[in-house]
């Protein structure tokens, strides 16, 4: 077993890796609950659900809440039904939330946690390949109609307890989704890292092996980040390479509309176009359109307005004062923030448009 330790300024916790997990939940963690209440979607509730119920065996008390599955279920509305739950569940300061599923069961089910009775324990079980990159850092939010995240906080996990066995039942498109920001991971930090990864049909020879190498590795990228700037002071940033236009298309085409892997993918591109333009670099452009166009991710956008989207942008938790703040490159693993302006933005926006259509 693959074992990770996060060790930021105000917690430690660790992050567990292997096959089975599911089966064995309560001995990763350093208490002992009397009262759990494991969150999921309508999805993982038929794969998984069970196994995580009996982990506990029989003195613990178990309940559960179900929200539907898809990224428009991060609402106002399911994170107050689950605080409802909670309460009726008689769960107190002393309980455990289990989040069970993908990003988006664990931002939500993470912010239930950060919020209820001002904040009580919780435990990451993510079971989508995305989710290496969600499960780890403590940002939990739900969404607001006018942008992605605009309602969270920065709570860590007691622990992460990663079962690769559930990615097996993953759906072609939510492997997609995972493998961009497995490719962030990439771009912000190791060159021969993202060649590998770009060397890889990650649809035609899904290799178990290579998977969880790839998913420790984006761990600990993200790891080495979050353990020296927490709530995203400096570097943290970095790791929103791709989500300034990814966050605005998800929130634009309607949550779940477009995965949120899928958005950061476009977003990428755009940011690599972007930096060679703005420092006159060369960067992998080429090779990263090619390998998400053989890999069947969306790389059309033909129905958005470009000044919609600069309004989108705008609401980016980067922005200061209405100025869009993106996460460059100088090179791979040279990431920068670069303040730009509107018009230029919306000229980088119709060239981004422009070279998509080309193909
Ligand atoms: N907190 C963070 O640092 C962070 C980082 C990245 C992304 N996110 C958030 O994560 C969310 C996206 O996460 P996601 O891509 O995991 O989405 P998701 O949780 O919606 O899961 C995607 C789909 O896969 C299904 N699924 C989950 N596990 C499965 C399994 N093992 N087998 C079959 N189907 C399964 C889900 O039911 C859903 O339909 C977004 O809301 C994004 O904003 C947060
Ligand atoms: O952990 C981070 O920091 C990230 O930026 C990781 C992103 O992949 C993730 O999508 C995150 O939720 C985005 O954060 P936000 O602050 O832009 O909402
Ligand atoms: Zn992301």
């Amino acid at each position: 077993m693959s074992s990770l330790e996060i060790k930021t300024s105000t917690n430690i916790y660790h992050v567990y890796v292997d096959v089975k997990l599911r089966h064995k939940l309560p001995s990763f963690l350093e208490k002992e609950y009397s009262n759990v209440l494991i969150i999921t979607d309508s999805h993982v509730e038929k794969l998984f659900l069970d196994d995580v119920i009996h982990s506990f065996g029989t003195t613990t008390k178990v309940s559960y809440a179900v929200v539907p599955a898809g990224e428009s279920s991060k609402s106002i509305e399911n994170y107050f039904n689950l605080m409802t739950s909670a309460i009726e569940n008689g769960l107190d300061r002393h309980s455990l939330i289990v989040a069970l599923g993908g990003g988006m069961v664990g931002d939500l089910a993470g912010f239930v946690a950060a919020t209820y009775m001002r904040g009580i324990d919780y435990v990451q079980v993510p079971t989508t390949i995305l989710a290496h990159d969600s499960s780890v850092g403590g940002k939990v939010a739900i969404n607001h109609p006018e942008g992605k995240n605009l309602i969270g906080n920065f709570y860590p996990p007691q622990a992460v307890v990663y079962d690769v066995e559930t990615l097996n039942s993953l759906p072609e498109k939510e492997v997609r989704s995972g493998y961009a920001e497995i490719v962030k991971h990439g771009l912000i930090s190791d060159e021969a890292f993202f060649n590998q990864v770009m060397e890889q049909n990650i649809l035609s020879t899904f290799n178990p092996q290579i998977l969880k190498k790839h998913l420790i590795k984006g761990i600990s990228v993200k790891a080495n980040i979050v353990e020296t700037d927490e709530k995203e002071g400096n570097i943290r940033k970095y790791l929103n390479l791709g989500h300034t236009l990814g966050h605005a298309l998800e929130a634009e085409l309607g949550y779940g509309k477009i995965t949120h892997g899928e958005a950061v993918a476009l977003g990428m591109l755009f940011a690599l176009q972007v930096s060679e333009k703005v420092y006159g670099v060369t960067l992998p452009y080429d090779t990263l359109y090619n390998w998400l166009s053989k890999n069947n991710y969306p790389l059309h956008l033909s129905r958005v307005d470009k000044y919609v989207l600069l309004n989108r942008m705008k609401k980016d938790k980067k922005s200061r004062d209405l100025k869009v703040q993106m996460v460059l490159l100088k090179a791979i693993g040279q990431s920068t923030i670069e303040q730009l302006d509107d018009e230029q933005l919306i000229q980088f926006l119709e060239n981004f448009f422009r070279e998509l259509v080309k193909g």
